[in-house]
């Protein structure tokens, strides 16, 4: 699956912890380290032992140029890359807000670029990826793209670039917003008198557990969640507090989704 990016090489603008999650996987997946360029002035220790090129000379036409700076630092950092605009090089963004409208502007509007939403479960191989490209993405190179990707986990192909922000919202944040739910649930464990080892373990094993369940279930998770309440009992309890009109979950999800993709919105400015 990486036998063009073996032979003209992957570079990476940026290896924070998106950039990391991914590369983890692709590694884990058998990408050669030798066939991956990262740019970044501040490398972690991790990245210093994979063994990819780091700050090193750059291959003259790469297959893949994946952009996973902060937005804020796009203006400093495209310059080392806009020498691959307008050429065979496919650039992938996964930078939440970053438009393709931006980088046609400083890459060239004859580059190939695919606008990428990742989340960090990239990094065991259960992320998500939604992708878009401009119309000079080639159909063999959004294949490319794709690849890339499900390399690390699922990925879906929006129609349209203005679904980006909502889809960044949703999955890519997400994952902040489960962590949460984790550190919490634990938390009002520990205040009902557990141990804090213990209630962490119970609190990470219910998630990760419910989320197998929801995604292998023909059932939907509105029945996943009638079949844990019993009339009457714990369950139902507790729903009446999370589901309640005006500071349950569905009021809360729908505030903090929408500070995200209008957060998404804002960057594109
Ligand atoms: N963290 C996440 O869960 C997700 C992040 N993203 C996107 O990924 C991008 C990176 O985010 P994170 O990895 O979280 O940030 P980060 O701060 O962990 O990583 C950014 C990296 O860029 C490097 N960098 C700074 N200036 C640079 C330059 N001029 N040239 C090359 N590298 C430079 C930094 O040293 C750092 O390692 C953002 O655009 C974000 O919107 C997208 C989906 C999920
Ligand atoms: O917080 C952010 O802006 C990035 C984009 C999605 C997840 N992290």
């Amino acid at each position: 699956m990486f036998e063009e990016i073996s032979r003209r090489g992957l570079v990476l603008l940026g290896c924070g912890k998106m950039g990391s999650a991914m590369l983890a996987g692709w590694l884990d997946r058998g990408l050669e380290p030798g066939s991956v360029w990262v740019i970044d002035p501040n490398p972690s220790d991790w990245l210093k032992n994979t063994g990819v090129n780091i700050n090193a000379d750059l291959p003259d036409s790469p297959a893949v140029v994946l952009i996973a700076v902060k937005p804020q630092m796009m203006g400093s950092a495209l310059p080392d890359i806009a020498d691959y605009g307008n050429g065979s090089t496919l650039f992938v963004s996964v930078a939440a807000g970053t438009t393709i409208e931006t980088y046609e502007d400083m890459l060239g509007a004859a580059s190939p670029i695919v606008r990428a939403m990742p989340n960090t479960p990239a990094a065991v191989g259960r992320g998500i990826t939604a992708i878009v490209g401009n119309p000079r993405v080639a159909p063999a190179q959004l294949d490319t793209a794709e690849a890339l990707l499900a390399a690390v986990g699922q990925v879906v192909r929006l129609d349209d670039e203005s679904q980006m922000d909502a889809v960044t919202a949703v999955s890519g944040s997400g994952p902040a917003y489960v962590f949460h739910l984790i550190e919490t649930l634990a938390a009002a464990g520990e205040a009902e008198g557990l141990p804090a080892d213990l209630a962490m373990q119970l609190a990470k094993a219910t998630v990760a557990g419910a989320g197998a369940l929801a995604e292998g279930s023909d059932d939907d998770p509105s029945q996943l969640r009638v079949n844990v309440t019993s009339p009457g009992g714990t369950t139902a309890a507790a729903l009446s507090v999370l589901m309640d009109d005006e500071t349950g979950f569905p009021d809360l999800l729908r505030r903090a989704v929408a500070a995200a993709a209008n957060r998404g919105r804002e960057l594109a400015k």
